[in-house]
């Protein structure tokens, strides 16, 4: 199924080998792979053993949470990453260090009604993306919405992914959002059949429902 080119997908916390090649059938133009140990989607080391042959255009990314930089630019390397994600409190300079190793970089910050958004000021230089996530206890991957009305609030032109408890009810809501910065949908565990395993069925039902609402 060719997605279209206006809205761009990212499907995240693939773990499992059978499951990575079915949905790069769907071509995502994203597909994130979770690189933290305390995750229940942590990808496993067989899986990514796939990851340097998963097809272009899909965009692999590592999701992170505040690891050392040598360990990301040793992932990026061996598993051929094209974009990181990062999840914890990772600093400006810390983002542009992996910028020059010629990945996309996606700052994600979890908001809640006391969420500062001057405090995305000082990434603007040193990302391509902000992802927009629920704020919770832990660091992604909560299944739950946060307000969208909060990003009213977003200021900025920087693009941003739009993540948190995404799921199949929120294809009508995602084609009101009138934001040009509106750059891609974030899906992940409202789409899954056990942490890491997505349902590529239900997948595919968002991708055809968010494509006859973008026709
Ligand atoms: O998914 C995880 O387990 C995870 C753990 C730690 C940091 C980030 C994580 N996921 C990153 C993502 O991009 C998720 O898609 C995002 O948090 C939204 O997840 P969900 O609320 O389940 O749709």
């Amino acid at each position: 199924m060719m997605l279209p080119g206006e809205i761009k997908i990212k499907v995240c916390g693939m773990s499992r080998a059978a499951n990575i090649a079915e949905l790069a059938e769907l071509q995502p133009h994203y597909m994130g792979f979770i690189f933290y140990p305390q995750s229940p989607r942590m990808i496993t080391p067989v899986s990514a053993e796939l990851i340097r042959y998963i097809p272009e255009p899909i965009k692999t990314t590592g999701v992170f949470v505040n690891e050392e930089i040598d360990k990301v630019e040793a992932m990026i390397r061996q598993h051929g990453l094209k974009a990181i994600q990062l999840h914890g409190n990772e600093s400006p300079e810390y983002c542009k260090t992996l910028q020059a190793f010629n990945v996309e970089v996606i700052k994600a910050f979890g908001i809640d009604e006391d969420f500062d958004f001057t405090v995305l000021e000082s990434y603007v230089d040193a990302v391509d993306f902000f992802l927009f996530d629920t704020q919770t206890q832990n660091y992604g991957g909560s299944g739950k919405v946060f307000n969208w009305q909060l990003l009213d609030r977003y200021n900025l032109q920087k693009p941003y992914f739009l993540s948190g408890g995404i799921d199949l009810q929120h294809v009508e809501e995602i084609k009101k959002i009138n934001d040009k910065r509106l750059y891609a949908i974030d899906l992940n565990s409202r789409f899954e059949i056990e942490p890491g395993l997505k349902d590529i069925n239900k997948l595919q039902r968002f991708l055809k429902e968010l494509i006859e609402v973008q026709d």
